[in-house]
């Protein structure tokens, strides 16, 4: 049974359609892409996952529960990395860790997950100090610190410097090699086709592609994902 499936959902603001008819399924273990241009329907979709938004239609299934009802439990076990502006400057980094460990009931070791994310030396850092890609990592961290069974990460590398991208990248493997499944949405393609192992690609709410990187070059002839996502919307 998939880990998350989702059949058929739709999302209206008023007249709006955000989200149209969408469906995807994302099996335990992997790093799935949600790829998509701005407005596509990407953060919508995902907010639904959480139980953060009704679906006018279709239905939802994340670890087997319903987010619309079960979104306590789900909470529990869905990590998702907060933006970093939601951060006060003055929290220390272990401080941030400790705080949020406090919200669970079985939360992860705040030691060993500073060593994991390396971030040992910054842990009396105050957060408005960080640099770009250490913000990150904090803010991965914290995506971690339920011990989830999914992970969702949203515009994980906007904003960092190459070597803190490919060291992003390289935590997030690490992540998923570590049994935690990996909901990507991004709309770089360089990160989707070095992380991912198999993505959706969003189109007006609708999805217009979905499999592994490589199946979609396949499919549209092109020799990167960034050409092939352009041939998918429509814009090529
Ligand atoms: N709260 C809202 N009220 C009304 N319309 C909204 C709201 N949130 C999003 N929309 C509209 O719904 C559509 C999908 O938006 P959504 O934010 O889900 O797209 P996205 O793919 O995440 O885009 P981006 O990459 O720019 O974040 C857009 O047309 C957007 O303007």
């Amino acid at each position: 049974m998939p880990l998350i499936e989702v059949t058929e959902l739709t999302k209206r603001y008023g007249n709006r359609v955000a989200v149209d008819g969408v469906s995807f399924t994302v099996e335990r273990g992997e790093i799935f892409g949600i790829l998509g241009t701005n407005g596509a329907g990407k953060t919508t979709a995902v907010e639904c996952l959480q139980g953060l938004r009704t679906a006018d239609a279709g239905t939802i299934s994340v670890l087997g529960l319903d987010p619309a009802r079960d979104r306590d439990e789900l909470r529990r076990r869905v990590g998702v990395q907060l933006q970093e502006s939601r951060l006060p400057e003055k929290l220390r980094v272990r401080e941030a860790l400790e705080l949020f460990a406090s919200f669970y009931p079985h939360p992860a070791d705040v030691d060993s997950l500073l060593r994991r994310l390396s971030l040992e030396a910054h842990e009396r850092a105050y957060f408005g100090r960080l640099s770009g890609g250490l913000k990150q990592r904090v803010s991965i961290a914290l995506a971690l610190i339920g011990e989830p069974e999914v992970a969702i990460l949203d515009e994980l590398t906007t904003g960092l410097d190459p070597h803190a991208r490919r060291d992003t990248w390289k935590l997030v493997e690490g992540v998923r090699d570590g049994g935690v499944t990996v909901l990507l949405v991004t709309h770089f393609m360089d990160e989707a086709e070095r992380l991912c192992d198999r993505v959706a690609v969003f189109d007006a709410g609708r999805v217009v592609a979905t499999g592994t990187p490589a199946e979609l070059l396949g499919t549209t002839g092109k020799s990167t994902l960034d050409d092939a996502f352009v041939t998918l919307t429509g814009r090529d």
